[in-house]
């Protein structure tokens, strides 16, 4: 059972939905954390939470959120915070132009780590690149990811959609499963 957490992020869109999602007592804190090379979102979440709890040991939440294109082999994953630095969205779509196959999935591990261990909980969205990027609600790739089932970006949602059926609220969901949670 948990009723506090820090929640150890840089990211203002994070923890703007974190506070929606989650029914607990959470403080976002920005602390510098390891994160290691992988294009695997649980890989980089397991390091990360370990290292947050190394550095502050209280109980902590810390998320690691990726891009995964299928034509692509999963790239840019966990890594494509180097691509939204270096291209932009715009440049990701250049990039997909000549795909025939658009699917792709976002996927938010969320790893949490008191004095019992590490736990670490996903979600997964299957969806689609958009063709052009839509909609301004949410934050970064947003705008072109479509999510399976509909015609419109996460961007194009209003935050309380998104927040119904987006991969951060289904990590939250199996956290909650997990902990016996309540709310939201
Ligand atoms: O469209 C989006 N919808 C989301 O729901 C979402 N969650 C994260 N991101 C973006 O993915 C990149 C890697 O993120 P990331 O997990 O490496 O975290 P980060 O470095 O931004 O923050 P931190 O939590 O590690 O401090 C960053 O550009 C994030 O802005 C999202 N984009």
């Amino acid at each position: 059972m948990i009723e506090r957490a820090s929640l150890i992020t840089g990211n203002e869109g994070k923890a703007a939905e974190y506070a929606t999602l989650l029914g607990i007592d959470v403080r976002a804190v920005k602390e510098d954390l390891i994160e290691i090379q992988s294009l695997d979102v649980v890989a980089v979440v397991e390091r990360k939470v370990a290292d947050a709890y190394a550095k502050l040991g209280v109980p902590v939440l810390v998320d690691d959120t990726g891009l995964a294109v299928n034509a692509w082999n999963g790239l840019p994953g966990a890594l494509v915070a180097w691509f939204l630095g270096s291209v932009g969205t715009q440049g990701i779509l250049d990039m997909a132009a000549g795909l025939t196959d658009r699917a792709a999935t976002v996927t938010t591990a969320l790893g949490y780590a008191d004095a019992n261990g590490i736990r670490i909980f996903t979600g997964t969205v299957q969806g689609t690149l958009a063709t052009e990027r839509r909609g301004t609600n949410g934050f970064s790739y947003d705008e072109i990811f479509v999510p399976a089932g509909g015609d419109l970006t996460f961007a194009e949602m209003p935050t309380e959609q998104k927040n119904l059926v987006s991969h951060r609220r289904l990590a939250v969901d199996a956290l909650r499963a997990e902990f016996g949670l309540t709310g939201s």
